[in-house]
Formats: structure tokens, C-alpha cells, sequence
């Protein structure tokens, strides 16, 4: 067995009160660990991706939260939970895609509600706790993700993904991820090809530097060469991870995953989406509700602080995409005779309808 939990990246840490984030903007060239006392300066974070993946921003969010309402605590109860309120809001405009985000800014939101006959420094109290809680509960998702996954990989296999759905994404293991350093621990030997993931290059960045650390065989490619490896029999499944998920199994990813998903399915490839389905509400009832966030054009036009495209030039940035559900799953052979339910990998359940995929997914967290 071999042991990489040592090398594993920590995006997020509460210490003491005070919240610590791995910039990622600046990997992998430095290791740069930054503390965090305002919720301005996390709200700032999140919208820079310094901490990025749905998972993480919900996490560093939660904690977001928290410091915002530290001085807040000699307000009366009805002042305090107003401006918990605002201060939520304000958070949750920082990035609207991911659903972990909002998801986390609720959930502190319902206690603080709970608990409103407590003293106003005890509801503080409480929202740290829960903030730690969801830090921790991330843990044991990803590995629930990991140990399921786990025996889809098998020796001799190669493997896309897309994005960064690994450690730098959650609180640990990753989404997409985490099957892979299970199986890498019990001594699976593969291949991991990471899409470098324009615009932001988080495969080029991220992905490579944290298989890297952990001893994984990970080679790196440009966006539009997955078709060619996948012709010439070099990628045996696929696995991402996902920042939303609708009600019929659609999927919102970073933008590029779609056209993987179609091409996955042109080469007959299992395409699997990685998640916890406890942040996901099934609230969109399919991809098209899903709102995605259209970031800054110089994303597209720069390389770095070097422009690559000409002044003036007309851009588009979405940072996600919706991969429709009949695209995911593994036999693409049985979805084309019954396109009408979405599979998403999670606790060992692959639901045959929409339906059943809610009410598993309840059942399950
Ligand atoms: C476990 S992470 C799943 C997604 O959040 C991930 O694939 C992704 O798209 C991240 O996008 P990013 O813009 O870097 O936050």
C-alpha cells in the first residue's frame, strides 16, 4: 500500500479563528499560504479562484461567514441575524455556478435561525462549529466518493479528466479525484491525462501538480487533442466533477467538459461525474435553469499579463458548461435505447429514473 495522504495539498484551514488559503493563482510555480480576517478579502478570494472548486468555495464561504460576523456580536439578536443575512448575500455574489456555495451560506443561515432564542456570542459559536462541521463532513464525502469509485480503475487504464475536481478543489480526497488516489494507494498502476483546461489552465496547473506530489503517472495535454487520444485507444474512461447537477442528471462543469462528454461518447467511453449529492438540491429541473457565470474577457485574450489576442477583439467567457444527462454514465450502448435518466457516480446506486436518482440521493446523505 502506498501511503500519499502526506503530499496531499490542504486548500483550506481554520486555525485558531483565522482563516488560512493555498493560493492557487499562484501554483504551481509557488506555494503561497495566504491568512484570511475579513469577509471582503475571502469574498475577493473566491471570485479570483485563489480558492476555487465547488466544494472548497463552499467551504471557505462557510468560514467566510464566520469572520464576517465576529465583531457583529454585541448587536440584538434581530440586528445580528439581519446582518448575517447581508453579509450572505454579499458572499454568495462572489461566484454564482457552484452550488456548495450557497449551499453552505443556507445552512449557517437555518441555524443561526434555530437558535435565535441564544445568546447572540452562543449563535456565533454555533455558526463556527457548523462551519468546521462542513469542512469535516467534505472530508468523509470525498472519501465515500473515493471508496466507490475505487474499483472502477483498474491497472493499465488511462484516464481524462477535466478541470481540477482533486485536492485542491474540497476539503481533502477531491470529487473526480478521489477514486484515483484510492486506487493509487492500493497499488493500481494507470495513467491519468489531464486537459490543461483553458482558459484558467486548472489541469494544466492544479491537476498535474497535485497527481504529481502524489506519485501519480499523469501526463499532460492541450484541450483539443483529447479527440485524438481517444482515437488512438489511449483513454478508457472518463471522470469529472461537477459544480451543479440538475433534477434529470444534467451536469454543469467547466467549460469544455460538454464537448469531452461528446466525444466520450463518440469513442464509446464511460463518462463518470464524480459528487456528493448532499449539497445538490435538484432545485433546476434540467441544465438549461442552471445559471452560469460568464467571467472577465481578459481571461481569453491574456496568456498571464501577456495579450494573445487583438485590442478590441469581441470575447466570450463562459466559465461552465451543461453536459447533458444522456451523455453521462458508462454504456453508452443500453443509454442510446433509454436517453431518458441521467447516471451519476455515487454510493454504489446507478437510479434508472430521474426520480429514483432524488429520492437515492436523499436516502443516502
Ligand atoms: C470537485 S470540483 C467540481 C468542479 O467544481 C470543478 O470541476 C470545476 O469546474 C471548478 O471550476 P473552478 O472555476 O476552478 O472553480
Amino acid at each position: 500500500m502506498k501511503n500519499t495522504a502526506l503530499q496531499r495539498p490542504q486548500p483550506v484551514r481554520w486555525d485558531h479563528g483565522t482563516l488560512y488559503l493555498l493560493d492557487q493563482t499562484r501554483l504551481p510555480l509557488e506555494t503561497v499560504i495566504d491568512p484570511y480576517t475579513t469577509v471582503e478579502q475571502v469574498w475577493d478570494a473566491i471570485r479570483r479562484l485563489k480558492v476555487r472548486g465547488a466544494p472548497a468555495i463552499g467551504i471557505a464561504g462557510a468560514y467566510g461567514l464566520v469572520l464576517a460576523m465576529r465583531s457583529q456580536q454585541h448587536l440584538t439578536h434581530e440586528d445580528f441575524l439581519a446582518q448575517l443575512d447581508t453579509q450572505a448575500a454579499y458572499l454568495d455574489s462572489a461566484r454564482p455556478t457552484a452550488v456548495n456555495l450557497h449551499w453552505a451560506l443556507q445552512r449557517l443561515l437555518r441555524q443561526a435561525r434555530q437558535l435565535h432564542q441564544q445568546p447572540v456570542p452562543e449563535i456565533y459559536q454555533a455558526l463556527e462549529q457548523t462551519a468546521i462541521q462542513i469542512h469535516a463532513e467534505d472530508r468523509q464525502l470525498c472519501r465515500r466518493i473515493g471508496d466507490h469509485g475505487r474499483p472502477l480503475i483498474k491497472t493499465g487504464m488511462g484516464i481524462l479528466t477535466h478541470c481540477n475536481a482533486g485536492a485542491l478543489a474540497t476539503a481533502e480526497l477531491g470529487t473526480a479525484l478521489a477514486p484515483l488516489y484510492l486506487a493509487h494507494e492500493a497499488g493500481v498502476s494507470f495513467r491519468v491525462y489531464a486537459d490543461e483546461t483553458r482558459p484558467l489552465l486548472q489541469g494544466a496547473r492544479l491537476t498535474t501538480w497535485e497527481l504529481q506530489q502524489a506519485g501519480i503517472d499523469v501526463t499532460l495535454i492541450c484541450d483539443n487533442m483529447a479527440a485524438t487520444l481517444m482515437a488512438q485507444d489511449c483513454i478508457d474512461m472518463v471522470i469529472v466533477g461537477t459544480d451543479r447537477v440538475a433534477a434529470n442528471g444534467d451536469v454543469a462543469n467547466k467549460i469544455g467538459t460538454l464537448g469531452v462528454a461528446i466525444l466520450a461518447q463518440y469513442f464509446q467511453i464511460p463518462f463518470y461525474v464524480a459528487c456528493p449529492l448532499l449539497h445538490h438540491r435538484l432545485r433546476h429541473p434540467s441544465g438549461e435553469a442552471i445559471v452560469i457565470e460568464e467571467r472577465a474577457q481578459d481571461e481569453v485574450t491574456h496568456l498571464g499579463q501577456r495579450r494573445t489576442a487583438p485590442v478590441g477583439m469581441a470575447v466570450r467567457n463562459p466559465a461552465f458548461d451543461v453536459t447533458p444527462h444522456t451523455l453521462v454514465g458508462a454504456d453508452h450502448r443500453a443509454r442510446n435505447l433509454a436517453a431518458s435518466y441521467g447516471e451519476t457516480l455515487r454510493a454504489g446506486l446507478w437510479p434508472r429514473s430521474s426520480r429514483r436518482l432524488n429520492q437515492r440521493f436523499d436516502a443516502s446523505y
